[in-house]
């Protein structure tokens, strides 16, 4: 994730919080005013699962205080304010019910849609609302907008937020804007996506996510190669077998056809998740945990994968996927994949890398199974 305070126009720069310095700063910094979260695409699946409950958890900690923050809910869907506070209720666990009804009550939706300005003003004035509501002074609000969508709407998303709905300050509060995995379809896609938003936004405003870089497991996976001393000299071709990435869901696409049949499971999973996991557990020691330190090993590492040979890859699909009504009739986007990533370097030259991918199967795990052979055999 890439982030930061600046508010200047648009440009090619690259900002990240390099050290914990800058993480201090950033913890500081004084922000005042009040803060309007929107959740674009709201009725759908990321948002009632993880960005709703993720909110939720913010608020029970005192990260949200009542009386500054208000949450949007922006979608097509014609669903009321209630509507959607019943859809994610159930998603938000852990808490009293009172608790609960508190957090709903900073939730209101908005409808319009993502590609014409009507919704986007209807969505502005009820921003602009909230803040006059708490006498916010003009232009200092702080907006953040997270896009819970396909991928192929963030360019329109993007133009309409830039047009109707910034933040009207220039030296006070902020607008930002997080977007999430698959980064576009392929490579040509990716850079002009990349390009779009950066003529609408500054480097600093964006923000990307890949939730799999936040578990516990996956962030585990430096300490347990670099600063273990068991680990860190075993951890090669002479004593590793082969590396398998197993990613196992037991639910289907349950309504989600809409954004997942344009991209199937290797542009939802392997791309951008399990390539991160597979660059944790395949990369070299980078020089600090800077995160331009660890980009540069990822790069490293991905620059020494041998392009994967056709017949060592599979797909299929699930039966039953194409009875959800949000899936084509004639779908032919991949649920399971299976592949072999082989990298050409000193320390793996020879070994496999095997993803494994299935949705909809019984056992819902994630491992990395790492074989030792020869150490514990010889
Ligand atoms: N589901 C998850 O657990 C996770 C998802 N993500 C990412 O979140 C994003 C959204 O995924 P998810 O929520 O699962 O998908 P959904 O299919 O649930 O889509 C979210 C919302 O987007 C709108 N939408 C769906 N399809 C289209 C379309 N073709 N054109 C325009 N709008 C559409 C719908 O809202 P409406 O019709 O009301 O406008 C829908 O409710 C993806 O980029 C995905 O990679 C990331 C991490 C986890
Ligand atoms: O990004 C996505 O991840 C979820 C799985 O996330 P997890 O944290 O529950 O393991 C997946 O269901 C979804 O298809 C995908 O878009």
């Amino acid at each position: 994730m890439s982030g930061g305070l600046d508010e200047s126009s648009p440009s090619s720069g690259r900002a990240s919080l390099s050290s914990l310095s800058d993480l201090k700063d950033l913890e500081l910094s004084s922000e005042s005013g009040c803060l309007s979260i929107v959740v674009l695409g709201a009725s759908g699946d990321l948002a009632k699962k993880k960005t709703f409950p993720a909110l939720f958890h913010l608020f029970e900690q005192g990260f949200l205080q009542s009386g500054e923050v208000h949450i949007f809910g922006y979608a097509r869907s014609n669903i009321s304010d209630d509507g959607l506070r019943e859809r994610i209720r159930g998603y938000l666990k852990g808490a009293s019910d009172e608790h609960v009804s508190e957090f709903l009550q900073l939730v209101t939706y908005v409808s319009g849609s993502y590609d014409n300005g009507e919704g986007f003003e209807l969505l502005n004035n009820a921003i602009s609302e909230h803040e006059t509501s708490k006498n916010n002074k003009a232009g200092s609000s702080r907006r953040l907008f997270y896009l819970a969508l396909p991928p192929s709407v963030y360019p329109s998303v993007c133009k309409m937020i830039r047009s109707y709905c910034m933040n009207p300050s220039s030296h006070a509060g902020w607008t930002r804007v997080i977007v999430e995995k698959p980064f576009g379809k392929d490579l040509d896609s990716a850079e002009e996506l990349s390009a779009q938003l950066g003529q609408l936004f500054n480097e600093k405003q964006l923000y990307r996510i890949d939730h799999y870089l936040g578990k516990e497991l996956v962030q585990n996976l430096l300490v347990l190669r670099f600063a273990n001393r068991l680990f860190l000299p075993l951890w090669n071709r002479d004593n590793i077998d082969n590396v398998q990435i197993v990613f196992r869901e037991d639910f289907g696409t349950e309504g989600r056809g809409g954004y997942f049949d344009q991209y199937g499971i290797i542009r939802d999973i392997i791309q951008n998740h399990l390539l991160q996991v597979f660059c944790l557990v395949a990369m070299e020691k980078p020089v600090s945990l800077k995160p331009e330190h660890i980009r540069d090993e990822k790069v490293k590492v991905l620059q020494s994968v041998i392009p994967i040979k056709h017949d060592e890859v599979v797909l299929g699909q699930y039966d039953g996927y194409k009875d959800d009504s949000t899936v084509p009739d004639d779908s032919n986007t991949p649920t399971f994949a299976s592949l072999v990533l082989r990298v050409h370097n000193e320390r793996w030259e020879g070994i496999c890398y095997t993803y494994n991918i299935y949705y909809y199967l019984e056992l819902c795990i994630f491992v990395t199974i790492i074989s030792i052979h020869n150490y514990f055999h010889s």
